[in-house]
């Protein structure tokens, strides 16, 4: 059921617009990977998720499913389904009928359609209810059946756009471990448009981030985290540490002293932001353990401490004035660490990484 996508050059500028939505965009998705479409509002993404369904025309580029150009070929005819953020169901139909409408306005006969119907709801959980109407259905409910629908398609590509954010979170986590399931059942390829960059580390094999209608980086979720290209890509993946300095042979001086590039990376010579994730960052109460080449060992003083539930968030002034350097970390927040006391901060430095500045 799986095909492979490659987007190309993909370009659309909306008449009247000065600037294209979505400006020379090119990704591949392998089969059976699920790639998240993440960015802010109006960085192009549903236009990106469009065009590969056949919903809106690019000006220039191409949209290959397994190596065939898609260019002219009705929506329909693609061997893809979307799911909306709003279900979209026929309401006058009951559950089974809304599953099935596909294949019995294709042909297929009536019983054998919803023979097939049933096992699709059944995968979605949804096993009995189908008799219901759907306008008796909760939200997640017809979220479900609108994700039965599209899988009974059995498209090559499911496409998703947005189609958990009208539910509340725990409703959302319960439609990403189903999603989870129906990718290890059915291993379809998938392409879902998301802002929430939890949602696409929870639910992606890789992640395409776009701002403004560029692509920033398209790579798996954990690089986008750790090895981000740009100050961009580090801010809009929730990264909250940067630190400005300069870069000479492969090593970063600022504030926080020496940092090597980690094995295997090549940091370009001139001034370099050294950007980290505040999660990697451990904070220490009591006697540091003794340094060793892998880690940063800082001493910080709590400048202000943050509740975040279950977390919490701490300022951390590193160095002596004039030349302090500003650092987040997050501790468990049963862990008794208050604002003016004394710390000391461990960096793994394999989790660093320098961008350029601005
Ligand atoms: N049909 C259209 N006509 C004119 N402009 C459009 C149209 N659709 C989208 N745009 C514009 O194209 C740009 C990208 O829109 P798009 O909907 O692809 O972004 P998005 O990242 O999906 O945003 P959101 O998360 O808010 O849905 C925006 O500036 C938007 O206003």
């Amino acid at each position: 059921m799986s095909a492979s996508l490659r987007i190309d050059a993909l370009t659309k500028t909306f008449e009247g617009a000065s600037t294209p939505a979505v400006d020379a965009i090119s990704f591949d998705v392998a089969p059976g990977e699920c790639l998240a479409v993440l960015g802010p509002s109006g960085s192009g993404k549903s236009t990106v998720l469009r065009s590969i369904a056949g919903l809106d025309v690019p000006d220039s580029g191409r949209i290959l499913v397994d190596g065939a150009d898609v260019a002219g070929v009705a929506p329909e005819r693609r061997g893809m389904a979307m799911v909306f953020q709003r279900p979209l169901l026929f309401p006058h139909l009951s559950v089974l009928d809304n599953v099935a409408f596909a294949a019995t306005v294709a042909g297929q006969p009536r019983r054998e359609a919803r023979a097939d119907a049933e096992q699709f709801l059944a995968l979605v959980q949804l096993e009995g209810f189908g008799a219901r109407p759907v306008t008796a259905l909760s939200g997640g409910q017809e979220q479900r059946v609108a994700l039965a629908r599209a899988l009974a398609a059995r498209p090559r590509v499911l496409l998703l756009d947005e189609p958990f954010s009208a539910l509340d979170p725990e409703l959302r986590l319960d439609m990403h471990d189903l999603l989870a399931r129906i990718r290890a059942q059915l291993n379809p390829t998938v392409v879902m448009v998301t802002h929430d960059r939890d949602e696409a580390a929870t639910v992606a094999d890789k992640v395409a981030l776009l701002q403004g209608g560029h692509l920033l980086q398209h790579d798996a979720v954990e690089r986008l985290y750790t090895r981000p290209r740009s100050l961009a890509v580090a801010r809009l993946m929730g990264g909250r540490v940067e630190i400005p300095g300069t870069v000479a042979e492969g090593v970063h001086t600022s504030t926080l002293g020496r940092v090597p590039a980690p094995e295997g990376e090549q940091w370009p010579d001139g001034a370099g932001v050294l950007v980290l994730r505040h999660e990697a960052v451990q904070i220490i109460s009591g006697d540091a353990p003794p340094c060793d080449d892998a880690t940063i060992t800082l001493d910080a003083v709590v400048a202000e401490r943050r509740a975040r539930g279950a977390r919490a968030v701490l300022e951390l002034v590193v160095g002596e004035s004039p030349s302090t350097t500003a650092l987040e970390a997050e501790v468990a927040a049963s862990r008794a660490i208050t604002a003016g006391q004394r710390v000391t901060a461990l960096i793994p430095r394999s989790a660093c990484a320098v961008v350029p500045l601005a």
